[in-house]
């Protein structure tokens, strides 16, 4: 392989789709990735320079992309029944496949006989429609129907404030209806076995019928691939996959404990290995085909056999900044000249498991991964994973010139609620896309969110996302930022679901209408004590599940009363932000504690307060800011002082070494700055 490329190669296997997944000495990881499931083993040749690949699924010889988007085994009108004869509805849809990256070698034991494996014929499926299904049948008849309706439908029961808000009930018409709930409650009726958000979000293990249903995840070409780990007893397969989809090690448990996250994500892989060792395993062998080959309808299509290109495709102009895990830099393309941002991977950071064990952070490959396979205008959008030499790894993303928190930082005045509305549009529109694609992205906070100067916001950084499914399994509680971090995860709950980011999404939604982090506690005690104090401290009344919950026995401070508005007043030209009561509405719904009730991205989209005076302002007139060079810098207090919005859009031109400054129609701006990417005589460190 020649240095920088990525090379994939596959192996065309005689036996099934699965008979030739290598094991043993390779350290590989399984992932399901749209729509099919492979065997990659990703190693860094660290002296020839290169992320290798290895798709050791046998395939149909197309090319190996990044997809995410799958197909039936069914064809329409066809209605598949379970082992016990029942009819299931066919028209149900799973939206994306989610992509999987499992340990392989945890679960070496685990051969081919194990997987169960479905060709399917397929349809092209359109990303945006609704009207897609996806089926998984096994052997047996049982399938699993994943709906997005599933996903959010039931959620928004009994949804409100726990302190009543002082909003007529018109202000949320669709409140006794469940938000829409109608379609979701019919759907579950029709399918008893169906997902539905109560069973996705917190149903426990008991009260799911999901442990009796399998989670499908399609191959890129149509297979599908039962992950059974749950049953057996009546003669299904097993499949041995990652409990969700992936496993995790997350942002948090490098900036906290150094651990936890992945291992104890790790261990309940390991567990669900056992558990499969402990005999439970099929001895079946079984691989469906309808001999049909599939049409692949990609959402995004990666083709990673034309390999990786090397980092030295660009000129690298700046750092933009550094997060945990790894510099962003800005750069250009040399041929094309399209500025776009190189988030180098930080190989050595922290624990990591997966770093130790195949060479490359999990939380590298997981964002790398789900962020080649999304698009949507609300999320940054990955258009290469490029190499440089020393071993380094580059994902080459689309520039955005601000990050929110660099921007509202700089900001003299917060933004107008026209312009807070525009923002949470989009933020939502994005939220939701991850959500209907069983996605958490877990660590939301103003940081992750870019915008540029086309007045569009995007989500960044994945790495701490991850799938999640049903039942919920229990992951890390260490996951989002301290401030953004939802009650249930500072109480220490392991089942959660995506109320954790509709948590996230309240507090930005604060902080765009204040232009200051609403919750600043400086530990996880005062986090809680800090959220209590503004909106009361709850109890079992308004939160059914709180006292089981790991940290709920602490001794907490006693507010009885939603303090929240006071942070909010209604009355204008006091110089504190005006949030009519609808805006207050939807506040208190993202800040709802039991997630149960607290708002889903869908619900919070069609909230009323996005249809009242004053509209949401259009992505087009959002104002533009200055560059990008003081976001989250140490010279920021010299932006500071700047109004930002009156520059607008200024050049940079560099005049001594750490030093730029540029003009405006107010005048000359100097900006001293220790930007060690300028420093740095020795060029770029690609
Ligand atoms: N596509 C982009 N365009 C411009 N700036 C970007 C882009 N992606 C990231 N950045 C900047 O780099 C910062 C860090 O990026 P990112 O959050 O992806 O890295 P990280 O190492 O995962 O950070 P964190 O510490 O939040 O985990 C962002 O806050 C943003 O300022």
């Amino acid at each position: 392989m020649a240095a920088g490329r990525l090379d994939v190669s596959r192996r065309q296997g005689g036996g099934g789709y699965f008979d030739k997944v290598k094991r043993g000495g390779d350290r590989g990881l399984v992932r399901k990735n749209g729509y099919h499931s492979s065997t990659i083993v990703p190693s860094f040749d660290f002296r020839r320079g290169g992320l290798s690949c290895r798709d050791e699924e046998q395939q149909s010889g197309e090319p190996w992309q990044f997809n995410a988007f799958g197909s039936s085994k069914y064809e329409e009108g066809e209605i598949p029944a379970n082992e016990d004869g029942v009819q299931l509805p066919a028209e149900k849809k799973r939206k994306f496949s989610p992509i999987v990256w499992d340990v392989e070698e945890k679960k070496a034991k685990i051969s081919s006989k194990n997987r169960v494996v479905q060709r399917s014929s397929t349809r092209d499926v359109n990303v945006v429609s609704d009207e897609d299904v996806v089926k998984s049948p096994v052997k047996g008849g049982l399938e699993l129907l994943v709906d997005k309706d599933c996903v959010d439908g039931g959620s928004t029961d009994g949804i409100g404030s726990e302190y009543p808000a002082p909003l007529s009930s018109s202000l949320h018409p669709k409140k006794d209806e469940g938000y829409d709930q109608e379609q979701g409650q019919v759907e579950e009726e029709e399918l008893p076995e169906a997902r539905n958000i109560s069973m996705s979000r917190w149903a426990s293990d008991d009260d799911s019928p999901r442990d009796t249903t399998l989670i499908d995840d399609k191959g890129m070409h149509g297979e599908m691939v039962y992950r059974t780990d749950l049953i057996n007893r009546e003669g299904f397969q097993r499949e041995v996959s990652d409990r969700d989809g992936s496993s995790s090690s997350l942002l948090d448990e490098r900036a906290y404990s150094g651990s936890s996250a992945s291992e104890y994500e790790l261990q309940n892989d390991v567990m669900d290995i056992d558990d499969i060792r402990d005999g439970n395993a099929s001895d079946n062998e079984m691989e469906q085909t309808t001999g049909e080959e599939p049409t692949v309808t990609n959402q995004r299509g990666f083709n990673m056999l034309e390999g990786c290109r090397s980092v030295f495709e660009y000129e690298r102009l700046n750092e933009i900044n550094e997060g945990t895990y790894g510099k962003v830099y800005k750069a250009r393309d040399k041929k094309t000249g399209e500025f776009v941002a190189l988030k180098k991977v930080k190989i050595n950071v922290g624990r990591d498991k997966y770093l130790e064990e195949y060479g490359f952070p999990l939380t590298s490959l997981r964002e790398i991964n789900i962020l080649m396979s999304f698009d949507h205008p609300s999320i940054v959008r990955v258009k290469e994973v490029v190499m440089g030499d020393l071993d380094s790894v580059f994902m080459v993303m689309e520039y955005m010139e601000h990050d929110l928190k660099g921007l509202m930082q700089a900001m003299k005045q917060p933004f107008s609620t026209s312009e807070v509305k525009c923002l949470m549009l989009q933020l939502l529109e994005g939220v939701k896309y991850l959500h209907d694609n069983w996605v958490l992205h877990r660590d939301l906070k103003t940081s992750n969110l870019l915008l540029n100067n086309q007045g569009e916001l995007k989500v960044c950084d994945f790495g701490m996302s991850r799938q999640y499914g049903s039942p919920l399994k229990p992951y890390t509680s260490l996951v989002v930022t301290l401030w953004y971090r939802a009650p249930e995860l500072l109480l220490g709950a392991k089942k959660y679901s995506t109320a954790v980011d509709m948590w996230s999404v309240g507090c930005i939604m604060a902080e765009m209408l204040t232009k200051e982090p609403l919750f600043t506690g400086k530990g996880e005690i005062d986090q809680l004590d800090k959220i209590f104090k503004t909106l009361g401290t709850p109890n079992e009344t308004i939160w059914p599940g709180l006292s089981k919950l790991p940290g709920a026995k602490a001794n907490f401070v006693k507010q009885p009363y939603n303090q929240l508005r006071k942070k909010f007043p209604f009355t204008p030209f006091t110089g504190s932000p005006v949030l009519s009561d609808s805006g207050f509405d939807l506040l208190n719904r993202l800040l709802t504690y039991d997630p149960e009730k607290r708002i889903t991205a869908d619900d919070a989209l069609n909230h009323p307060w996005f249809n009242e005076v004053p509209l949401s302002k259009s992505k087009e007139f959002m104002p533009t800011f200055p560059p990008q060079y003081a976001k989250n810098r140490p010279n920021q207090r010299t932006m500071k002082c700047l109004d930002s919005r009156s520059i607008g859009e200024g050049r940079q031109y560099q005049v001594l070494s750490g030093t730029y400054w540029w003009i405006s129609s107010f005048g000359i701006y100097i900006l001293f700055c220790n930007d060690p990417a300028v420093l740095d005589p020795q060029g770029p460190e690609y």
